[in-house]
């Protein structure tokens, strides 16, 4: 059945708010106002750091004119008041949608409210799901309480059916036993562009600036860098393993990560200084690089889940020229092995590109569309 038919049977119109309209953002609303006809769906608000946009049947806008609009609008951004009007347009037969596609914790602590007042919440935001444990609780509980739904299926692999494949493998009984793999687009790009068996090849600053410059990285490329963007996906898929589910109170920061930023770089707020003065470590790399092509071997970075032993961590570790970590990933590819009692020996894979707009967009256009 194609995703026209499914819409054509289902005449229900569905307002949605966007809240984040950069990289993912400019993309995804692009995708839904070019989305066929009948579209479904009405967007009644943009939000940025810096203006909003309200309209509860629906902004007047085009793939054309939107970012005019909204940096023309002159109102301010204003949560509580997007949670109240929103919350007040949700009735029997009338979908209400928010989709964050900031990096915002402000944003994902108002996620509990929203689902409260029976507002869907679709996000590719990771914060609210791999900080303390208590708001994912707020989230789920909020989420029974009025029947909305919460996707997050763009928090890991960006569009790869990730989250999808370990509900399910979850739901139907299966043991999840260890899930092992490249968790970071960004650090995929730069370690598959600057480690290929080879002592030399391009700086390290190098290939970490077109990472960015590709829309890859966080809004900090330092959140990359530090394993911490590896930590909060490793956080956010433990607790969807029962065994798992209360392994990290505290979230993210518990997760074993080595962070490859230098300590002199530590605490740059401004992304852009960062990526200036990191030329001044490529030494350093340039030698970690020469050291495992000395051994035959490449450098990935990669994380696992081992559910029996309860490790959760990611590293920078060296692999054989010959394993697939070195053959078969490039570009900004993830690849997450799922190991269960089903799978057995041979483990269920998922692999493709991990980040950018285009693909992480289409994660969050095909969690609006389950709930079509
Ligand atoms: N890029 C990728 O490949 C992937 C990204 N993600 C996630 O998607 C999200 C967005 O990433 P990306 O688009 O690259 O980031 P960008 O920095 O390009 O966009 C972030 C947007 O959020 C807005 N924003 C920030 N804080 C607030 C706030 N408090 N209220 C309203 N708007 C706010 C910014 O506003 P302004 O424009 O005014 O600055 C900007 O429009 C992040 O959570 C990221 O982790 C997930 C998977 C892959
Ligand atoms: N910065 C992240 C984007 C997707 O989550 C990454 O590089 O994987
Ligand atoms: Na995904």
């Amino acid at each position: 059945m194609s995703v026209q038919a499914v819409v054509s049977s289902s005449p229900r119109v569905m307002r949605i708010a966007v809240v984040g309209v950069g990289l993912v953002g400019g993309e995804f609303i692009s995708q839904l106002l070019k989305f066929p006809s009948p579209n479904p769906f009405r967007i009644v608000s943009l939000t940025s750091s810096k203006t909003t946009l309200y309209a509860p049947d629906g902004l007047p806008i085009t793939p054309n004119d939107w970012k005019q609009s909204l940096s023309q609008s002159g109102l301010k951004p204003d949560l509580p008041f997007l949670v109240r009007e929103l919350s007040s347009l949700v009735k029997p037969g009338q979908d209400v949608v928010l989709v964050d596609n900031t990096s915002s914790n402000v944003v994902a602590a108002l996620y509990p409210q929203f689902l409260k007042h029976g507002v869907n919440v679709i996000t590719p935001n990771k914060k609210a799901f791999s900080v303390e444990l208590s708001l994912y609780e707020s989230i789920l509980s909020a989420s029974l309480e009025s029947g909305a739904k919460f996707f997050n299926e763009a928090t890991v692999g960006a569009g790869l059916p990730i989250i999808s494949t370990l509900k399910d493998l979850v739901a139907t009984g299966d043991q999840v036993l260890k899930i092992e793999g490249v968790f970071s687009g960004t650090m995929s790009y730069i370690f598959n562009e600057f480690s290929t068996g080879q002592e030399n090849g391009p700086s390290f600053s190098s290939v970490v600036k077109v990472a960015r410059e590709k829309g890859y990285t966080e809004p900090h490329p330092a959140d990359d860098l530090n394993g911490a963007d590896v930590a909060r996906k490793l956080t956010i898929l433990s607790r969807y393993i029962p065994s798992l589910r209360s392994a990290l109170p505290g979230g993210y920061q518990s997760v074993r990560t080595k962070s490859l930023v230098p300590a002199e770089l530590e605490g740059i707020d401004s992304g852009d200084e960062f990526i200036r003065r990191l030329p001044e470590f490529d030494a350093h790399f340039d030698k970690i690089r020469a050291d495992a092509a000395k051994e035959n071997k490449v450098l990935r970075f990669a994380g696992v889940i081992d559910v029996a032993s309860g490790t959760i961590r990611a590293d920078l570790e060296k692999y054989p020229v010959t394993h697939p970590f070195a053959t078969a990933l490039g570009g900004s590819d993830n690849i997450i092995m799922f190991y269960t009692a089903r799978y057995g020996a041979r483990p269920l894979v998922v692999q493709g590109a991990g980040a950018g707009a285009a693909v992480t967009a289409m994660g969050v256009m095909s969690d609006l569309l389950k709930l079509v």
